[in-house]
């Protein structure tokens, strides 16, 4: 997709008929941000104000709009980096001419974690970004820690009374045309290309009485070559399976012949929309329709205790039509309900490749969702999309996603990779490509999973890579093979002198994998490795701060 914007001032192109007074666009990637954004429009919409809610990529997206007024919720991610559904909305505003938006009253809310150096810097960068082109801070940005409940909600209110005070832009912008084809998931992530892709061989990873389902799959590409360097993921445009759009169109249109706007009912279902992962919006959404639904109201007052732990274990086995069916909105008609689904996201995919040695195929490391639901057994669905383009070798499309820092150093540094699970997938990579390079770094690997037995990953080929002396160092960590867990973190401890001379020899440190318990377990036990024997914990702290800011650790969680 190319974004072209004319500014022509005070001259411009009136943008079709548009009575929203106030746009809240959120920049999200877990739901935070998107939560606080639906809340925020149910409220402002609730006393009689024609608000809008998208997050802001969709909202550039949705083609040509004028902006009356801004309220930008944002968290921050990937360390300093825009959400994904942020990052063409920054491109287009890095676009933009000076006094492109004069004049547009705007607020932000950032949300993040100060434990991160860049806390909040996404939003800080908006908002410079945004006064930059003229527009005006109508309330001081406020940035929102953790617990960002009580604090977003006090700044909310009067951010936007005074919003809604301000003056709107007057009703002429600087027009958006978003050119590219019309389907869904065609739209290219900043200037990457679209490749056509097909699954031309797949293995299992994990073996049989493993809990989790972890495939490789190889693709060759249709159209040339793909370009990629380790590190870089793969975003997949996957569709719905035809088994869960069949229990949809049952519900909501026996013939499957009912239409959205102009599109068929099952195109929108299959391509667009998200039909297994509820999301907060969604609960928010359904409470504007059916504002005196108790059960509505009980998961809406579960959302505002902040605990998210209990939100997740109600919508925990509960797939999107059985939250529509426990909060009796079947009923519905689906017009009201398909606003408040979430967009189909393509899926991103940690490249465990390397273009030099795996010539012109791509391999990824997935790991399956398949779970017990209310309707039976659930798939996610990209399992469900991959498993089944592996079968039947459709073609689907696919896009580079570059790693920012996540990239090999020059060839003689040392590397730490810690990678336990599918985390390990930008590891092999990494490993593939020294060894295509003859790199002469020394290479050091921690992985961990739940068992030796099942789930060591790709256990063949990193033997052979330390029989052959390019792993220098393989430590692996299986968590249920005996009474006391044990993790990557707890093997790091182990080895901290030798992690620790690593570092005075300039080693950088990579972290890839789960995000919720994985990523801060290793942030503790690198700043106890860096702090040594008699330091404070603030002093490993503070050196595991200045590794970072050197790009030395550098972490790819999810
Ligand atoms: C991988 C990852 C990286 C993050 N990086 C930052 C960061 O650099 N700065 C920050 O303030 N918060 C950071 N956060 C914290 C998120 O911004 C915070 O969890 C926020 O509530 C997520 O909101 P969302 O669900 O709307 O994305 C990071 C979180 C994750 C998981």
């Amino acid at each position: 997709m190319s974004i072209q914007t004319t500014d022509q001032g005070d001259q411009s192109i009136v943008a079709a008929e548009d009575s929203t007074e106030l746009a809240v666009l959120y920049g999200s990637q877990t739901g935070n941000a998107e939560y606080l954004a639906h809340e925020i429009q149910g409220k402002a919409s609730a006393e009689g104000h024609q608000v809008t809610v998208s997050s802001l990529d969709d909202w550039l997206r949705s083609g040509p709009r004028q902006l009356h007024r801004l309220l930008v919720v944002t968290s921050t991610h990937d360390n300093g980096h825009m959400p994904d559904n942020a990052a063409e909305f920054w491109d287009w505003l890095n676009l933009l001419g000076p006094g492109a938006l004069n004049g547009l009253p705007y607020a932000v809310l950032s949300i993040g974690d100060s434990m991160y150096e860049d806390f909040c810097k996404a939003g800080h960068d908006i908002d410079t970004r945004l006064e930059q082109l003229g527009a005006v801070r109508v309330v001081p940005s406020i940035d929102c820690d953790v617990d960002f409940e009580f604090t977003a909600e006090k700044w909310a209110a009067p951010a936007v009374r005074e919003l809604l005070a301000a003056a709107p832009r007057p009703a002429v912008a600087p027009m958006i045309h978003l050119l590219g084809s019309a389907e869904p998931d065609t739209t290219a992530r900043g200037a990457e290309r679209i490749h056509t892709a097909r699954i031309v061989a797949s293995r299992p990873l994990s073996a049989p009485g493993s809990a989790k389902q972890v495939m490789h799959y190889e693709l060759a590409f249709d159209d040339g070559t793909f370009e990629y360097e380790p590190g870089d993921s793969i975003a997949v445009s996957i569709a719905n399976s035809d088994t869960l759009v069949n229990e949809w169109l049952a519900v909501f249109d026996g013939g499957g012949l009912a239409r959205h706007h102009d599109q068929p009912l099952r195109t929108l279902l299959k391509h667009e929309v998200e039909l297994r992962l509820p999301h907060p919006g969604l609960i928010v959404g359904l409470a504007r329709r059916r504002p005196d639904s108790a059960a509505i109201l009980r998961i809406i007052a579960l959302m505002q205790s902040g605990d998210r732990a209990q939100l997740d274990s109600w919508l925990g086995d509960r797939d999107v039509l059985d939250v529509l069916t426990d909060l009796d909105c079947l009923d519905l008609p689906i017009e009201e309900i398909v606003p408040e689904l979430g967009r189909l996201q393509r899926r991103d995919y940690s490249i465990s490749s390397s273009p030099l040695r795996d010539s012109g195929r791509v391999h990824i490391t997935v790991s399956g969702v398949e779970y017990a639901g209310r309707r039976g057994t659930y798939r996610g669905a990209a399992t469900d999309f991959l498993a089944e383009r592996a079968r039947d070798g459709r073609a689907f499309q696919v896009q580079r996603v570059p790693a920012h820092e996540f990239r090999l150093p020059a060839d003689a540094v040392p590397i730490i990779m810690i990678g336990p699970g599918v985390g390990v997938a930008p590891f092999r990579a990494f490993l593939r490509h020294r060894a295509a390079l003859g790199a002469p770094g020394r290479n050091w690997l921690f992985f961990g999973d739940q068992h030796r037995q099942l789930d060591w990953l790709y256990e063949d080929e990193f033997r052979q890579l330390t029989e052959h002396g390019l792993l220098t160092r393989l430590d692996v960590a299986f968590s249920r093979d005996q009474e006391a867990k044990r993790y990557v973190q707890h093997e790091m401890l182990a080895n901290a002198a030798e992690i620790r001379s690593w570092i005075a020899a300039g080693a950088y440190v990579f972290v890839c994998g789960d995000k919720a318990q994985m990523a801060p377990d290793v942030d503790r036990a690198m700043a106890v490795i860096l702090a040594g024997g008699d330091a404070t914990e603030s002093a490993g702290q503070q050196a595991l701060a200045s590794l970072k800011n050197s790009a030395r650790y550098v972490k790819d969680v999810y």
